[in-house]
């Protein structure tokens, strides 16, 4: 799948961000500096914070949780190589399945990559039955993308609903300290 794209072409992806210890807007805001500062990766636009109940194994801290919208010209596998890797250097730990972590980084959607392997699956599978990633992606998806209208109204049912007790806790104003690529 990732041949499919020429070298140093442009793909616009969306990842997801969660966090539930330690200090955890900053190690959220870490992790998306960190992001940008990758030759290879801007960071476009960053959701709110939100915070959420946890879901799967309930009897932890409660999440926050974001999304961003990026552009790359790392390929699919090489951009989650890169998440692992920013979770390793801020000390995510893993323990159990679904269990806390001080950082989380999902990849959610590359360009309309479709992918079915262990190591990377696109979209992510999950993505579209979870309050907290649907509301803050539906802050930074972009309006052209084929997934919009699904995201917004899974987005605005899930705050309809209350779903995942999920409500805003700060707003962000986010600027790329990085070049557009090719200028
Ligand atoms: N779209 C994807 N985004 C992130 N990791 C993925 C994806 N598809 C497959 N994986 C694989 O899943 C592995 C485990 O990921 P992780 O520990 O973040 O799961 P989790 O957060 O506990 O659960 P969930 O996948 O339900 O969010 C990663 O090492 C990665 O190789
Ligand atoms: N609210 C919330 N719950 C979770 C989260 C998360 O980021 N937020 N991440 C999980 C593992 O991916 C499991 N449960």
């Amino acid at each position: 799948m990732a041949e499919l794209y020429e070298r140093n072409a442009e793909a616009e992806a969306y990842i997801a961000l969660g966090s539930n210890m330690g200090e955890r807007d900053k190690l959220l805001m870490d992790a998306i500096e960190r992001i940008d500062a990758h030759p290879e990766i801007r960071v476009l636009r960053v959701s709110g914070i939100y915070e959420t109940e946890p879901v799967g194994y309930t009897d932890q801290p409660s999440f926050l949780n974001m999304a961003i919208a990026v552009s790359t010209t790392l390929e699919p596998l090489a951009l989650l190589r890169e998440q692992l890797e920013q979770e390793r250097l801020l000390g995510r730990i893993r323990h159990e399945r679904w269990g806390p972590r001080t950082i989380d980084l999902d990849l959610l959607l590359y360009d309309n990559v479709r992918m079915d392997q262990e190591e990377l699956t696109l979209p992510h599978p999950r993505m579209m039955e979870r309050a907290f990633v649907l509301v803050p992606l539906h802050d930074v998806i972009s309006d052209s993308h084929p997934l919009h209208e699904g995201v917004q109204a899974a987005s605005y049912a899930a705050l309809r609903e209350g779903k995942e007790g999920i409500t805003l806790w700060k707003t962000i104003n986010w600027r790329s300290a990085s070049e557009p690529f090719g200028s």
